[in-house]
């Protein structure tokens, strides 16, 4: 938990980017302050010099004066909240962006471990709360502070004595108002945590809508939502009782401050000590201080609902970042190595690589197959580093590949996943994903050989079409043939494939097969392969079991020395 010390300057850190509209604010705030004040300040004439002598030819100019210090005080008010919500939004803004950033640069297995959803909360809820807040508070604390100052001073200057007696209050109302912000701390985080939990569980329900709906779910999600909400609900009501409640507590305090005015100063008034312009000028100023002493309880709450959000966000923040080495690789020349390589997910004790030792040649076309579950999927995620072994090394001609400049050697790699996310981008966009700068026709050519072309052609906008928006969708293998389109644009001499598991139509699969084909020409290439075609024309195949390799060799060799092998290739004829 961070101190509202580390808070407070982790907001001054936020704003000062903004120092110059912070000004600004600032000085609006102090124009609106004095006005406050002047309302204040010109009771005491109006009663003195005005009402009690009978006196009214000032009273023609007093409208006006009225008129001047509310229009100049509320554009003050407009002014200063126009600043310091320019402040909380560009705050936001660069606050958004910097978790963003940090976020792709964050190793795969620290992402993997949480859920989007949580993830998406954070970044939404969490900033929008220091954004909201932050500009709020400061807002709050630059004008009410600043008023209460002002009425303060007002108030010792009419009468010093009466003020003093009034302040008997603020200990107390500081000390009650210090302890609900305290209550609403763990409340708040719990809140932030529940919301959470409410964007990952919808996430999940749009995400599994096809399970929803053919395992006939609805009733049970709408029940665990209805639960979900419900503990959001109650949550939401008791932080509106503390809230509501310090807001209580000052109108209380108010109340008693009042009470003491009139009877202490009826009685300076009957001893002549202050006018009656002195007393109703105090008293319109002190009940005009509560209003910001209000203001300012609920804002001192806010602060920490703000440090909850610092809290969360910082936890991102310190996330380790991906590590590079500094030995830039440009060529693939010679081959890949897996050195006697253990590896385990990160949280988790099952060690689902065991004492891996793997030679690909360049130019080799490497089919890994395996049960479900034996590990083949982790084994080629080892390669771009998505994850490091927990022991032995990976090599690139020779060179262990933590020791390499992550981004050359990502550079090296193209991976086709089998399930393949289109990005919310024109198709040219997705095509291009991997080289921003190719031209249209380069972009053309890569589709024509990954057979995507064609139905590319037939879509509204062609190339320009935007995926996702106007309900223009994909078929699995038109997916499938956009990522290949993605890998053949930018040609790097090793590919990664996942064969996709669900079987495609006949025509479609046929296509895959196709573009693959012109994908894989002159790579070196490892396929984690499902297909009886793929394995049967691999120059190694790397058989699976259990996070062990069981055996290495060709089809014919394996076929008749490795029974593990037979069993796995029969179940795919
Ligand atoms: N992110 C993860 N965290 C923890 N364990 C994981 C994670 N991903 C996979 N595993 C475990 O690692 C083991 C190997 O999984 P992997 O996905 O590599 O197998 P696979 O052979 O590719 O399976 P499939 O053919 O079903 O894709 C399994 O026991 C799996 O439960």
């Amino acid at each position: 938990m961070i101190s509202k010390r580390e808070a407070f300057l982790y907001i001054i850190k936020l704003i000062k980017p903004y120092w110059y509209l912070v000004v600004l604010s600032i000085l609006f705030s102090s124009l609106a302050s004095l006005l406050s004040g002047a309302i204040a300040w010109l009771i005491k004439p109006l009663f003195d010099k005005i009402f009690l002598p009978q006196n009214y030819k000032y009273l023609k100019i007093l409208p006006i004066a009225v008129i001047f210090i509310f229009v100049t005080r509320a554009t003050a008010i407009f002014l200063q909240a126009y600043f310091m919500k320019k402040v909380s939004y560009g705050l936001g803004k660069s606050l958004r962006i910097k978790i963003y950033e940090k976020l792709l640069k964050v190793p795969f297995s620290h992402l993997s471990q949480r859920s989007s959803g949580e993830m998406i909360s954070r970044i939404m809820n969490d900033t929008g709360i220091i954004e909201t807040t932050v500009g709020d508070i400061s807002r709050t604390f630059f004008l009410e502070a600043l008023t209460v100052i002002v009425l303060i001073i007002i108030s010792l200057y009419r009468s010093w004595q009466l003020t003093l007696l009034t302040f008997i209050v603020f200990p107390i109302l500081f000390f009650l108002s210090n302890k609900i912000a305290q209550k609403t701390h763990k409340k708040r985080h719990n809140l932030q945590e529940e919301m959470a939990n409410f964007t990952h569980f919808l996430n999940e329900t749009l995400n599994g809508f096809k399970e929803v709906k053919v395992y006939q779910q609805e009733n049970f999600l709408l029940k665990k939502f209805d639960k979900l909400s419900t503990e959001l609900y109650l949550l939401f009501l008791k932080l509106v009782k503390y809230n509501e409640g310090s807001k209580w507590i000052v109108s209380f305090m108010s109340g008693i401050a009042g009470a003491l005015i009139l009877f202490y100063g009826t009685y300076l008034i009957q001893k002549n000590i202050i006018s009656p312009g002195d007393f109703f000028s105090l008293f319109t100023a002190i009940l005009m201080i509560f209003s910001p002493l209000k203001k300012l309880a609920a804002a001192y709450n806010r602060f920490h609902e703000c440090i909850t959000g610092i809290e969360r966000l910082e936890q991102i923040f310190q996330l380790p970042e991906e590590k590079s080495g500094s030995i830039e690789i440009k060529n693939f020349k010679k081959d890949i190595c897996y050195k006697d390589v253990f590896f385990k997910y990160p949280g988790s004790s099952k060690i689902v690589l065991k004492d891996i030792n793997l030679k690909i040649p360049k130019g080799y076309m490497v089919a890994i197959i395996g049960k479900s579950g034996s590990g083949k999927s982790t084994l080629v995620s080892l390669l771009p580093r998505f994850y490091d072994p927990l022991k032995g090394i990976i090599t690139i001609d020779g060179i262990d590949i933590k020791i390499l400049d992550l981004k050359s050697l990502r550079e090296l790699i193209a991976i086709v996943p089998q399930e393949t996310t289109i990005f919310n981008l024109t198709i040219a966009e997705n095509i291009s994903f991997g080289k921003p700068n190719a031209t249209m026709e380069e972009i053309i050519e890569a589709a024509k050989k990954a057979y995507a072309h064609e139905f590319i052609v037939k879509l509204p906008d062609g190339y320009n079409t935007v995926i996702g928006k106007k309900g223009f969708s994909l078929s699995g293998g038109q997916k499938q043939r956009i990522a290949i389109a993605r890998a053949i644009l930018k040609n790097p001499p090793i590919l990664i494939l996942d064969e996709a598991t669900s079987h495609l139509d006949t025509i479609s699969e046929k296509f895959v097969q196709k573009a693959i084909e012109n994908l894989m020409q002159g790579k070196t290439t490892i396929i984690v392969a499902h297909r009886y075609n793929t394995i049967k024309r691999a120059d190694i195949i790397v058989v699976m079991n259990k996070g062990k390799i069981e055996a290495i060799g060709t089809h014919e060799e394996l076929k008749k020395t490795c029974k593990k092998y037979q069993e796995l290739y029969q179940s795919l004829i």
